[in-house]
């Protein structure tokens, strides 16, 4: 049984290695039930890593990590079954080309449901009235623009009703105005239909407005967990040096050789 007052999810003391090497330690993270979470740090920090875990791709190497209380679990089939809760938005949206837009959104209700056809139709519809798309519903991915192709696949991820979502990078290869619709979007969806959200981003200016808890990610650990109120007046100088986007600092950062005509 879940325990009522258990946290969407808790790591503790976790370890994450990736081909042997330790990438992130000491993870201490709650991420209470219906909040948004941001998870910000550079380029290469350890921000996919942390989502492998929480999908259970990547076990944890030490400590422990728990999804609505319980652990992740070990096998195939018990963890498709926990990924069933889990709603996990990918940074290239993984739409299928030969498929209109409604059977995108149908494919994990046929794959995991055993739905009549007119229930399974009405919760296609029902999704798509959630991502404001209810008229494109026989379209084509082809002929979506980036920003309704994010949300076609943000209803699809969206059709099992997980109580748990994950955004791998949500606005990448968005303009401003497609992205402000899918960060209100975000926030809008995980107030009415009750859920838990965390958004891996580096786009910290347009995720920190919607966030509850803002997490960075940077030289192999969790260097600051609060509010994006409490983030902004940070003077940590790893925080600060990533907020501020400063090339020097206590992140190493790998600069690009000089630049023609540059003076050595
Ligand atoms: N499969 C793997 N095997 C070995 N090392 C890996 C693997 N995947 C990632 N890494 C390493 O883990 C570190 C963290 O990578 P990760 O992709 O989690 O960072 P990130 O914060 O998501 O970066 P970005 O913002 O550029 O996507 C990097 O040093 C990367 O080279």
């Amino acid at each position: 049984m879940t325990a009522p007052a258990a946290p969407a999810v808790h790591l503790h003391a976790a370890r994450l290695e990736r081909g042997g090497r330790t990438i992130l330690s000491g993870l201490d993270l709650v991420v209470p039930k219906g909040s948004i979470t941001a998870i910000l740090g550079p380029s290469g920090s350890g921000k996919s890593t942390l989502l492998a875990a929480l999908t259970g791709e990547l076990p944890v190497a030490a400590g422990t990590l728990e999804i609505f209380g319980q652990p992740i679990p070990h096998g195939a089939r018990a963890l498709l079954e926990m990924r069933k809760g889990l709603g996990v938005l990918l940074q290239g949206n993984g739409l299928l080309t030969d498929l209109t837009v409604a059977e995108n959104v149908a494919l994990p209700l046929r794959t995991h449901t055993k739905l009549p056809e007119p229930v399974l139709q009405a919760l296609v519809r029902m999704k798509l009235h959630a991502v404001g798309l209810l008229a494109a519903a026989d379209a084509w991915p082809r002929e979506l623009s980036g920003g309704m192709a994010r949300r076609v696949a943000l209803a699809r991820a969206l059709a099992l009703d997980p109580p748990l979502m994950l955004y791998d990078e949500p606005l990448t290869g968005l303009d401003p105005i497609a992205s402000g619709v899918i960060m209100s979007l975000i926030q809008r969806l995980n107030r009415s239909l009750g859920l838990t959200s965390i958004i891996v981003s580096h786009h910290v200016h347009e995720t920190l407005p919607i966030c509850d808890q803002a997490v960075v990610i940077a030289s192999g650990r969790i260097v600051f967990a609060g509010t994006p109120a409490q983030l902004q007046s940070s003077d940590d100088p790893l925080v600060r040096q990533f907020l501020d986007g400063q090339p020097d600092g206590p992140i190493p950062f790998d600069a690009p050789t000089r630049a023609y005509g540059e003076a050595a």
